[in-house]
């Protein structure tokens, strides 16, 4: 069920959050049940209820930087950064990073990829919280994993706005470093 919060009904509970990300049947392709979650960042109650959820998580826990995973997962990042008070890194799509960079291939719930990230965006021993939208096989955020760490980056926390659990993918992610506030 799609549900459009007013002003008059107040803050949005977890429920309201995860019933406003709408389900898209095979997109991009058939048998994938698509989370779009443009329904929940256009509400403004809703994207700024899941973003203090989350920033409040991690203040205090003395986070360096995020690191966001274009595209959705830039708009979390971002945004949780700014509430942290600290930098964003991104991680890109190949080709889209000007300077030199580390990439790393992976598998996706329909395909392969491969991301990029700038040598010298993180500093051995920095607190990095890696960001994303959402968490499927995981894949993506293990490629991500596997560059921070490469670098040197003491990586906090792996979260994510959402989280597919029928997927597993917090299985190819560092056991006891991975968090999403709502789970499908
Ligand atoms: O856990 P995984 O199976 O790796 O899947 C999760 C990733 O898939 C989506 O990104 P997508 O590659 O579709 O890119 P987009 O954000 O640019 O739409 C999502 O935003 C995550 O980054
Ligand atoms: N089912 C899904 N919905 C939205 N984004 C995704 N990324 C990988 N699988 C996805």
């Amino acid at each position: 069920m799609q549900t459009i919060i007013d002003a008059e009904r107040g803050t949005p509970s977890m429920n309201d959050l995860k019933d406003i990300i709408r389900d898209v049947p095979d997109f991009p392709k058939k048998g994938i049940i698509f989370k779009d979650i443009t329904t929940l960042l256009q509400d403004a109650r809703s994207f700024q209820k899941m973003i203090d959820l989350l920033g409040h998580r991690y203040i205090g826990q003395k986070i360096d930087k995020v690191v966001g995973v274009e595209a959705r997962g830039f708009i979390i990042g971002s945004a949780l950064a700014y509430k942290l008070g600290v930098g964003v890194v991104l991680v890109r799509k190949p080709g889209k990073l000007p300077s030199e960079t580390f990439s790393k291939t992976y598998d996706l719930e329909y395909g392969t990829d491969t991301l990029e990230i700038h040598k010298d965006a993180i500093k051995p021993g920095e607190r990095i919280l890696l960001a994303d939208d959402l968490l499927a096989t995981g894949g993506t955020m293990a490629a991500v994993v596997d560059m921070v760490e490469q670098m040197g980056g003491n990586i906090v926390e792996c979260c994510f706005m959402s989280e597919l659990t029928f997927l597993d993918g917090r299985k190819k992610l560092p056991e006891g470093k991975v968090y999403s506030l709502l789970q499908f």
